[in-house]
């Protein structure tokens, strides 16, 4: 049995908020605070540059990534972490292109998030090989691919409604057709579970900041199935991805398996919070959190229906990741007025609210705090105060 108020505690979560965005930015941990202050003095501090040996900072990337491949389905030592998901994304659909050298076509679809949209249009232009980005509505990416079909690029879960595509029976899908699959688990990992090694996921990446409560800006992480990895010339050859990156040689020569993929300087200070966000993980199971993350997010859309509110996300509970999105044409306003009153979540445009459920400190009582204040919003048409519809906020 997960004691759930064991994980609540180990936030430092402000006094009198109900936090529904972990989608978005989980919480501080609260031995994150510590940890952080005790690098910058003990080990920053004193140790100086002796901290890259003597306090273990070169091997944060692996020994973090050793860390978050439990949490997906992963084997030790196919994980890497640093740099952003962004770039993350280039790299892993740059390799994942080499692996289909006689394709043209990259398929996606249309709830991906725009930025693995953007870099994959960018990767695709630089490469001047006549690649396409083809992009299909969610529900027509199984018919779509194809034998023409490199590479199907997707993420798991859509950061709009939170609809969940099938991984297995797509990545399934794609080798049959002699594809090369690269997912995005942003809003995944640490959310549900993820079985990269059942569903022979080629290539996977994710951020740390949402689910896995790692804090803003934390780096992200990049799979590579240990079979591809020997095959891989990656798109940035840092030095740290040589394999003698202290020989300083003046040509690149790849480091064996993942660590092929690392780039440059790890970010010490960003990971050591992020190992203490991953301890909070130890003791539970993935099949737990997702248990748990049902009944909270089913307790929420009862009350929603019950105010008359439309859902956007999957009504099954088997097709949707972690948040609820609610479509309304005063969706901003709301969002507001709820935040105003302590329960935050977010805004998309034009007009969807998202709730996002993070069971390791979320709980029933959040979720009827949450439908009171939104059942107070609609009964009393809060929307209607200009405080809150002036659109301010960016995020
Ligand atoms: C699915 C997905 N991909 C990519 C990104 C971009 O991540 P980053 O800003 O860390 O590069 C985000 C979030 O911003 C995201 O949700
Ligand atoms: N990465 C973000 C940031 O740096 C600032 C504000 C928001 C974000 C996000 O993560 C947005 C997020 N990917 C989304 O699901 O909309």
């Amino acid at each position: 049995m997960v004691d759930f108020q064991k994980t609540r505690d180990a936030f430092d979560l402000p006094e009198g908020i109900v936090y529904l965005d972990g989608n978005s930015l989980g919480p501080l941990p609260r031995a994150a605070t510590a940890r952080v202050s005790a690098l910058l003095r003990d080990e920053w501090g004193q140790r100086l540059i002796r901290g890259w040996n003597e306090a273990g900072w070169m091997a944060q990337p692996g020994r973090t990534g050793d860390r978050i491949a439990c949490l997906i389905g992963a084997a030790p030592d196919t994980v890497t972490v640093g740099d952003t998901l962004s770039i993350r994304l280039h790299q892993a659909l740059h390799a994942a292109l080499q692996a289909a050298p006689d394709r043209r076509e990259v398929l996606t679809c249309s709830g991906n998030f725009p930025s693995d949209l953007y870099i994959a249009e960018g990767l695709l232009r630089t490469l001047d090989k006549g690649h396409t980005l083809r992009v299909v509505p969610p529900q027509e990416v199984a018919a779509t691919l194809s034998d023409q079909t490199a590479v199907l690029m997707l993420t798991e879960v859509d950061y709009r409604t939170g609809r969940l595509h099938d991984m297995a029976r797509l990545t399934r899908a794609a080798h049959n057709l002699g594809a090369v699959t690269v997912w995005d688990l942003a809003h995944s990992a640490g959310a549900l579970p993820v079985d990269l090694r059942g569903t022979n996921a080629d290539f996977a990446v994710g951020c740390t900041y949402k689910y896995l409560n790692g804090g803003p800006g934390a780096p992200a992480f990049l799979y590579v199935r240990p079979d591809r990895a020997e095959q891989v010339s990656p798109a940035l050859p840092g030095w740290l991805g040589h394999a003698a990156p202290f020989e300083f040689e003046p040509s690149y020569r790849p480091a064996p398996g993942i660590s092929r993929m690392r780039i440059g300087t790890p970010p010490v200070i960003a990971l050591a919070a992020l190992e203490t966000a991953l301890d909070i993980f130890d003791d539970v199971a993935m099949s737990d959190i997702r248990a748990r993350s049902i009944t909270l997010s089913e307790r929420f859309i009862a009350g929603a229906d019950a105010l008359g509110l439309q859902l956007m996300s999957p009504r099954d509970p088997a097709r949707r990741g972690s948040q609820v999105s609610i479509a309304h044409p005063e969706g901003y306003a709301m969002m507001q007025a709820l935040i105003s009153r302590g329960v935050i979540g977010d805004f998309r445009a034009p007009d969807l609210m998202r709730f996002g459920f993070a069971p390791l400190y979320n709980t029933e009582a959040d979720i009827d705090t949450a439908l009171a204040h939104l059942s107070d919003v609609v009964l009393n048409r809060l929307w209607d105060n200009p405080a809150y519809s002036v659109r301010q906020a960016v995020t």
